[in-house]
Order: C-alpha cells, then structure tokens, then sequence
C-alpha cells in the first residue's frame, strides 16, 4: 500500500522545518517509517541545483530557467526518493512541493500559471501530495525572522517585499482552490500549538 505523502509549505521562516523535525521525532516515537526530504534538493543532483537556483549574483536568470530548475530538482527527487519510498509503504514529510512554484514563480513573479503547471505536471508525472500544511505567516513576521536567523540572503529573500506578499496571497488561494488537501495553520501561534494541530491531523489521516 502507498505511503502518505505530505508537503509543508509557507512563506520564508514560517516554521516548516522546525515543524517537520518535531514531527520527525514524534513519528520516531510512534515507530512509524518516514522519510523527510526538503526542496529544492533531497539528491546529489538536487543539491546541485540548490546552489545555482539560490546564488544571489545570478542576477542574470531567467525566469524560464529558475521554473525549470525547481522543477529538474523536483523530478530528480519524485523518481529518485519520493516514489519509491511511498511504493514501500513510507509516509513522506516535504518541505516544499510544486506549490512553492506556484506561489514564488507564478503569484510572486507573473509566470503563467499554465506554465508552471504543465512543466511540474512532466516533472512529478502528476503525483499530488495526499496533504499539505500551509504556515501562514504575515511579511513583517517573515522578515523579522529571517532577519534574526542572520547570514546572507540567498537569491529569493534578497526580493521585494510586495514580492514576498504576492507569494503569501498565492498560497492562500491555492489552499481555497483545493479545500481537501490543505490545511491552513496560522505560523505565529506556539510551537507546540501547531505541533499539536499537524499531529492530531496526522493521526485522522492514517485512521
Ligand atoms: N511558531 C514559532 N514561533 C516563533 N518562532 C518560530 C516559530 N516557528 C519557527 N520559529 C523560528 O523561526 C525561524 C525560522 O523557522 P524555520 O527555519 O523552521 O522556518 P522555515 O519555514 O523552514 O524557513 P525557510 O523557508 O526560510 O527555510 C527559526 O529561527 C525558528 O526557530
Ligand atoms: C521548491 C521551491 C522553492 N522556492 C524558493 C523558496 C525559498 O525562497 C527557497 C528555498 O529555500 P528554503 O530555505 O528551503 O525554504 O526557494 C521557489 O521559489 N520555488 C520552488 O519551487
């Protein structure tokens, strides 16, 4: 039987991966077979393309190039990693999926909507996760974490801030486009608040 697949997705510093490492411990607990895998990356090839889609002096990309390069990252990993665990029966924990595409180059940049689509519809062979966890957070918050966690901004947080709003309207209209697989979670509440709420979830899913 397929594992379950879930995706985590929200603005920068909404708290998916401290969400995810919590979850990943708790499903530990629970002896529960999981993989936690993270966008773009999760293979050599994806780290790779990590790298060059975040360099902050590749000023000069293209904006077919950064689609197409999320989604080669994307296709390395559904086919090296991600199928393969869920045919083994494993539950899946990504951070970022194709909505991040939709919400950073679609919304937040003006490519097409059908672009994106129809290439990360080649790239993962149409595989849609089971559920996804939107952290909601407001800009300000965004950029105040992101200013606390320090170091230098990689290529996509070195962008506007009405760049970063769209980002966040666009994932809040995909989670009211497909009611059924998203969850909404306000990302500012306690740790342990959202912990709870993605857990309790987890267990109906698997009921
Ligand atoms: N609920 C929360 N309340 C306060 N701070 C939080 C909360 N969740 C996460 N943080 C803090 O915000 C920062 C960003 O968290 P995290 O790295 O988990 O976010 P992220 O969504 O994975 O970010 P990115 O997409 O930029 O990688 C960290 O310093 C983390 O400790
Ligand atoms: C998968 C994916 C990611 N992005 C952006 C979102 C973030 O700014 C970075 C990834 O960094 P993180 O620390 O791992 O969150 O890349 C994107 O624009 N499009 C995508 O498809």
């Amino acid at each position: 039987m397929d594992g379950l697949f879930i995706s985590f997705e929200g603005p920068e510093g909404a708290g998916k991966t401290t969400q995810i490492r919590r979850i990943c411990e708790w499903l530990d607990h629970q002896g529960i077979s999981y993989i936690h895998v993270r966008e773009p990356g999760g293979t050599r090839i994806g780290n790779e393309i990590r790298e060059l889609v975040l360099r902050p002096d590749f000023d000069e990309m293209s904006m077919l190039t950064e689609v197409l390069m999320y989604a080669s990252s994307r296709a390395q990993l559904v086919g090296e990693v991600i199928m393969p665990a869920l045919a083994e029966g494993k539950m899946v924990l990504c951070d970022r999926y194709v909505d991040s595409s939709v919400a950073y180059q679609s919304y937040g940049a003006g490519v097409s909507l059908e672009t994106v689509l129809t290439i990360n519809e080649k790239a993962t062979s149409g595989l849609t996760p089971n559920r996804t966890y939107l952290l909601d957070i407001s800009p300000e918050v965004s950029e105040s974490r992101v200013r606390a966690r320090g170091g230098d901004k990689d290529r996509m947080e070195q962008r506007d801030s009405s760049f970063h709003r769209r980002v966040r309207e666009g994932y809040l209209e995909l989670s009211t486009r497909y009611p059924h697989r998203y969850m909404v979670i306000q990302g500012d509440q306690e740790l342990e608040d959202i912990n709870w709420q993605i857990k309790q979830d987890i267990l109906r899913l698997m009921s």
